[in-house]
């Protein structure tokens, strides 16, 4: 290892000129919105078959496993994918800071590449900080030499304090000679503006088009620039440029202070969805909900005092500070989902905590409270009385539609629809231990709420019903082509009773879990004998 420790803090801040090249490389390993190389065998979900996918992270370490080569692992980790490392710097740092940096020596470096790409079969690089020219060069000599099949660059080239890490001569020799071998590159907008010799600071979507199309000229393939911090903007929007057409990528801005190794996360999920076999737009998008979903759940973890927290990649870690692990949904709750009606229960003279205790001594499996008439103060007073009994006897309430009155009863979650408040806003508020369900019509709704953080799919209406008026049904057609592409449990909804249960359930789909009833339990004069009745056919299906 080279002596070479120094304090990070105290290199200078560059400004690089303007640079413009137009150096394209020709390959085409990877594309933009089908599936891999052709040369590759490929299982039916796009898998080189018999093949570990395998990316080599080429980066530096950070002693807090925040970021760097430990996120990187982290990271692919997490999205099924074996992950090398080859050490460019090693890292003194903490949530609070960087405290130093030791430079591995370019021959070093080399070595490590060779150890690795020589024997393991590595399918994609993905490279971090590359601190030296030497570093840069090597890495490009030892990919001629070993040729892979994509390679993903984080640029990490701007301190979070927007302190420029890479010397003049060093960001030239990064865009001369690594930009033109790089099938993705992702910049932040400081880091994108850096690179673009730091004439203008990015401040608008048009700003990142104009910025994406000037970096794509100089070589990369692909260009994804972060946004996450665009002014004026409550989203987090990210644009990706294929050299032709944008794609914007919305998602939420979730405010937390656990998003340390944000970047390096993001580029090592698109190198391990690229081993795996997708496209370079499958891979953005999958890595984008993957950092969406890993912030939400991170955001109550306290590791170290200072201000840049960790991610909790793997989604394992215990004793998060408000306790609120997510807990894994168990969707057997599903079978027998009773959902109540007011109005329905008043007919038979009987109030919502009373029509709750008889479903659930009847064999409900969860609760819904749904009340499209009652006031705000009432509904309040009627979802903490149903919460006691709820508890009482470790059955799930789940209220429709009122993210306040789940958050004010602290009720097991929620369901929404497709105009009630978006997924990922009501994951934000509730956060990660909630459960929470989306109704869906279509595989690309149920998709969505899937990629937006949803715990199960609410599928229908499948039989016509006055329960829901102008609600367009879908039929044990509609309800098995969602069944069959959902990657959530699904719960049938829709003028479901004891003489139609069965034909549903004999759909015989596995993510299908059980239906949802109003008026067949809560419409009758002894919900406890309609639930019972009802359960025995579900059991027996
Ligand atoms: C389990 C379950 N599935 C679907 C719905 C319908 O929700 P939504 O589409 O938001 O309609 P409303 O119930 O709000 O009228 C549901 N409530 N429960
Ligand atoms: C809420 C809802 N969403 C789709 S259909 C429906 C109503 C289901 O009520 P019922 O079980 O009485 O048909
Ligand atoms: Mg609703």
């Amino acid at each position: 290892m080279a002596d070479t420790i120094f304090q990070l803090r105290s290199l200078p801040f560059f400004s690089t000129h303007h640079h413009h090249y137009a150096c394209r490389h020709s390959r085409s390993r990877i594309m933009a919105s089908s599936s891999t190389s052709p040369s590759l065998k490929m299982t039916h979900d796009g898998c080189p078959k018999n093949k570990i996918p395998h990316v080599l992270s080429v980066a530096g370490s950070d002693s807090g496993a925040g970021a760097g080569i430990q996120a990187d692992m982290k990271a692919c980790g997490a999205a099924g994918v074996y992950c090398s490392t080859v050490l460019t710097a090693v890292t003194a740092q903490n949530t609070v800071g960087v405290q130093g940096v030791h430079l591995v020596p370019e021959e070093f470096v080399a070595l490590q590449l060779i150890s690795v790409l020589s024997d393991m079969n590595v399918d994609v690089v993905k490279t971090g900080i590359l601190p030296s020219i030497g570093t840069i060069r090597v890495l490009c000599e030892k990919l001629k030499e070993f040729p892979v099949r994509a390679l993903v660059v984080d640029p990490v080239m701007v301190s979070t304090s927007g302190d420029l890490l890479a010397s003049p001569a060093t960001m030239s020799t990064y865009l001369e000679e690594l930009l033109p071998m790089t099938d993705i590159v992702t910049p932040n907008l400081k880091e994108a503006s850096a690179m673009l010799g730091d004439v203008k600071e990015l401040q608008t979507l048009d700003d990142m088009r104009s910025a994406a199309k000037a970096i794509h000229s100089m070589g990369s393939r692909y260009v994804l620039i972060k946004g996450g911090h665009l002014k004026d903007s409550a989203d987090a929007v990210d644009l990706f440029f294929d050299g032709e057409r944008f794609h914007e990528l919305h998602g939420p801005y979730i405010d937390s202070q656990n998003t340390h190794g944000t970047g390096c996360t993001l580029a090592s999920y698109i190198a391990a969805e690229l081993a795996k076999g997708c496209s370079m737009l499958q891979a953005v998008q999958e890595a984008k909900n993957f950092i969406g979903k890993v912030i939400v759940h991170s955001k109550y973890m306290v590791i170290g005092s200072g201000q840049q927290g960790p991610l909790d990649h793997l989604f394992h870690l215990k004793n998060h500070s408000s306790g609120m692990i997510k807990k894994r949904f168990n969707s057997d709750n599903l079978l027998l989902y009773a959902v109540t009606d007011s109005v329905m229960n008043k007919k038979w003279g009987r109030s919502i905590v009373d029509a709750v205790k008889s479903a659930i001594e009847g064999g409900a499996t969860i609760i819904q409270l749904r009340e499209k008439e009652a006031e705000t103060r009432y509904f309040l007073e009627m979802a903490i009385a149903c919460m006691e009994i709820c508890r009482s006897r470790d059955i799930m309430l789940l209220i429709n539609d009122r993210i306040d009155i789940a958050l004010a009863c602290d009720a097991h979650g929620v369901h929404i629809g497709q105009f009630d408040m978006p997924v990922m806003k009501v994951r934000n508020l509730l956060g990660p231990s909630k459960v929470i369900g989306v109704s869906c019509k279509t595989p690309e709704q149920a998709h969505q709420a899937w990629m937006d953080g949803a715990d199960y799919i609410g599928c229908g209406g499948v039989f016509s019903t006055t329960t829901k008026e102008n609600n367009r049904t879908i039929g044990l057609e509609g309800l098995k082509t969602v069944c069959s592409t959902s990657k959530l449990p699904v719960v049938a909804i829709g003028g479901i009773n004891g003489s139609n249960a069965r034909s549903v359930m004999e759909i015989n789909d596995p993510n299908l879990k059980g239906v949802a009833v109003v008026s067949a339990l809560f419409d009758r004069e002894s919900i406890l004998e309609e639930t019972h009745h009802l359960k025995s056919l579900l059991l027996h299906s």
